[in-house]
């Protein structure tokens, strides 16, 4: 079993600039089984992508990052590279992360010398996976603020309610929505975590897995019981991560957060979002020209998880033939959102252009 001592860092994927190689976590059999995943070339990594190998938004940027290296490996042409981009960023549409991280390479490479842009792709891959880490763990001090505030308010410990897997597992550091989870338990203040299950995929299951490894209290619910702990009270704030914001702050996450935030919304409950400046995108001005990913039916029909043995296994629990439909993501209004919690501050929706006055990249 892999036992998490403390927030994964580095270790949802590895790339080695000296020997052209990149690993990841195999997350589709996790919390049951862990398997490392080495990636020969882009094909590997656009399908780790949408395979769901590996998963979140700031940690398939990176990977489409390492796909656009392993591509440059084979072949450092224009056309070969323009080619790749394309691929790899259609391996999943929502994530602006994706495009964000392939583009940077991209224009990176296309400005330098074919001579040189080998070894500049790998250290593009790399700088971005160290950039996502600070901003990981940027980002959990500004939550940690927002936590201790509420600590120091109530006097008690702090419940605190979570949307699918923004964690450890979805980036390079010790997560986004989670980050802050983390920061509050690493300084002493005492915090009650509820992880929605987030059916069909059921990520929620792994953030109840890393955070229980890290020694946060954590309990797992069903997607349909977040609205009646804040109904009942239960619920001090939420935080969840992001796929892709817009301009005005609609913000894409996964599936079901729409109605979280509805929830605390009507529950006078804060509602915050973690997410890094490469989840923004500055050129949809609202939330309706966000791509939202349909997934395989399957997902629904089918659920996932271990045999008595261990063994990654699946069951039917429809019939085979089951019409179904599954999208991947929401998109979740600006005025449900109380507060943007970034690797730069934390902002209200209407102080969003001061993210990028000098450019996503503030950070060099
Ligand atoms: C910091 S992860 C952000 C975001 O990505 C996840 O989507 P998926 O598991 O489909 O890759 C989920 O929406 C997280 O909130």
């Amino acid at each position: 079993m892999f036992e998490l001592s403390q927030p994964l860092e580095r270790e949802t994927i590895r790339i080695n600039s000296v020997n052209r190689s990149v690993e990841i976590l195999d997350q589709r059999a996790l919390p049951h089984c862990v398997a490392v995943l080495s990636l020969q070339n882009e094909e590997q990594a656009c399908e780790a992508i949408r395979s769901m190998a590996v998963r979140g938004a700031p940690l398939i940027g990176i990977t489409g990052a390492a796909a656009m290296a392993l591509a440059c490996s084979k072949d450092s042409s224009n056309k070969a590279l323009n080619e790749a981009a394309e691929r790899v960023k259609s391996a999943r549409p929502t994530a602006v992360n994706l495009a964000w991280a392939v583009d940077k390479v991209l224009q990176a490479l296309l400005s330098l010398p074919a001579s040189q842009r080998e070894a500049a792709a790998w250290d593009s891959a790399e700088s971005i996976l160290e950039q996502e880490r600070r901003m990981s763990l940027k980002i959990g001090k500004y939550a940690l603020g927002i936590i201790e505030a509420l600590y120091r308010k109530l006097g008690r410990p702090v419940r605190l309610l979570t949307h699918c897997n923004a964690g450890a597992l979805a980036t390079v550091g010790p997560g986004t929505a989670t980050a802050g989870f983390y920061a509050a338990h690493q300084k002493g203040i005492p915090i009650e975590v509820y992880a929605d299950e987030t059916r069909p995929r059921l990520q929620g299951a792994m953030t109840a897995w890393e955070l229980c490894s890290c020694g946060v209290p954590v309990s797992l619910i069903a997607d349909n019981a977040g609205g009646h702990l804040m109904r009942e009270g239960l619920i001090d704030a939420v935080f969840v991560g992001a796929d892709r914001i817009a301009a005005n702050g609609d913000t894409a996450n996964k599936i079901g957060t729409y109605l979280k935030a509805l929830s605390a919304a009507d529950n006078n409950i804060p509602f915050y979002v973690a997410a890094p400046v490469s989840t923004f995108d500055a050129s949809l001005k609202d939330g309706s020209g966000i791509p939202i990913e349909e997934r395989s039916g399957d997902e629904i029909r089918r659920v996932y998880g271990a045999d008595e043995n261990g063994l990654p296994a699946s069951v039917f629990i429809t019939s085979r033939s089951q019409k179904v439909m599954n999208p991947g993501f929401d998109v979740t209004p600006s005025r449900l959102i109380t507060a943007f919690v970034t690797d730069q501050g934390v902002f209200a929706a209407n102080e969003l252009e001061e993210i990028w006055k000098d450019g996503k990249d503030a950070e060099q």
